[in-house]
């Protein structure tokens, strides 16, 4: 018997990270190849056509699982009655920008969203934030959000969990499946913390491993951390299709569940770390049965500690400068 449809929201999708994520939440890569699901459009009012464009397409797959589409410029359209929202549509940062400058741009879009999430959704809602700065948009939402539960609304700091496995996988010649236990902390930005300390391949130490804390401390993590800027310096645009791979990724292990491994999810913290309660913050997460668990008890040393309170630091800052948004 056919399963009841899912309602999945998604916003921007006239948007170039769109053109590439709904065509795999209608194949069933999100939520599975027996689940039907509903797409629910949002872009402006001015992108109407264009996402018109792109529905004719998804039209054009004959995606077995795809059971309706939605278009609307109308967040309490969008967001009514939904099992999910991936939350995209925002400006983009261009060459010479950091993602924080989209702060202004795009904060009051998120405390729209967040209130129309709160009116509107279901109240096991699961909402990813992928829009830049995504942490503080996250946050924002959550904010707006006061009766949805603060633990449902999560930011995107899984492209950097996959760039890090890449380069790390690259470096010690084996599969990026090889590997578990890869921590990315903090804000997405040039300052997230791609900790491989507990990291393991085949059963071994990834750092004994790759042997070579120079290449990981001056190499991997500037380089993870630039990833966005160096893709955007070749492409002229920032990342799309890994982007969307990513958002997949996230969200369906959240669904689905991650069989005991480690994946990077931006959560509001509950203070463990020290990260104050509230601030959306990168940390190894296991799921299983559709929730998430923060992975807690890591030590930290030196090194780490420096890096990790670098990036609150950035999320702290962050926070206070939307404050006035959200008084
Ligand atoms: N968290 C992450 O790892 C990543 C985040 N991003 C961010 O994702 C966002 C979207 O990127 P792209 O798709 O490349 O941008 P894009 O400019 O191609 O598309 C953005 C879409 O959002 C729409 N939009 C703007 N305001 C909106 C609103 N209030 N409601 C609904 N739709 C609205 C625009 O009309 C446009 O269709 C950017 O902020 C980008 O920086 C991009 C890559 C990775
Ligand atoms: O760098 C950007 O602006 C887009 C993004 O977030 C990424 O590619 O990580």
């Amino acid at each position: 018997m056919t399963k009841p449809a899912v309602r999945v929201a998604v916003t921007g999708a006239a948007g170039q990270i769109c053109y590439s994520l709904l065509f795999r939440i209608a194949n069933g890569d999100m939520y599975g190849k027996d689940q039907p699901v509903i797409l629910q459009l949002l872009d402006l009012p001015q992108a109407q056509a264009a996402v018109g464009g792109v529905v004719m397409e998804l039209e054009d797959c004959a995606f077995p699982n795809l059971a309706g589409v939605v278009i609307t410029d109308d967040p309490k359209v969008a967001f009514k009655d939904i099992d999910a929202a991936v939350l995209v549509g925002a400006r983009p940062r261009s060459k010479g920008m950091e993602r924080a400058d989209l702060l202004s741009a795009n904060a009051e879009i998120f405390k729209v969203q967040g209130k129309a999430l709160n009116e509107v959704a279901k109240r096991d809602v699961k909402v990813l934030v992928v829009g830049n700065p995504a942490n503080t948009n996250a946050y924002i939402t959550a904010k707006s959000a006061p009766d949805l539960p603060a633990k449902n609304i999560t930011a995107m700091l899984r492209l950097d969990h996959n760039r890090a496995l890449s380069q790390f996988a690259a470096k010690a010649g084996i599969a990026t499946a090889d590997i578990e236990k890869v921590a990315v902390w903090g804000n997405h930005s040039p300052t997230m913390y791609a900790d491989y300390r507990f990291a393991t391949a085949n059963g071994k130490p990834l750092p004994e491993l790759i042997n070579d804390e120079t290449w990981y401390r001056e190499t991997l993590l500037p380089k993870v951390g630039k990833r966005g800027a160096a893709i955007i310096e070749a492409r002229g645009l920032s990342s799309a299709a890994s982007a969307a791979n990513a958002a997949v990724d996230h969200m369906h292990d959240w669904i689905h569940g991650t069989d005991g491994k480690w994946v990077s999810m931006g959560v509001a913290s509950d203070g463990s770390y020290g990260v104050p309660e509230g601030i959306v913050f990168g940390v190894p997460a296991v799921c299983s049965g559709g929730a998430y668990e923060v992975v807690k008890g890591l030590p930290m040393d030196d090194f780490s500690k420096s890096m990790f309170d670098k990036t609150l630091n950035e999320l702290l800052e962050e926070r206070d400068g939307v404050a006035a948004l959200l008084g």
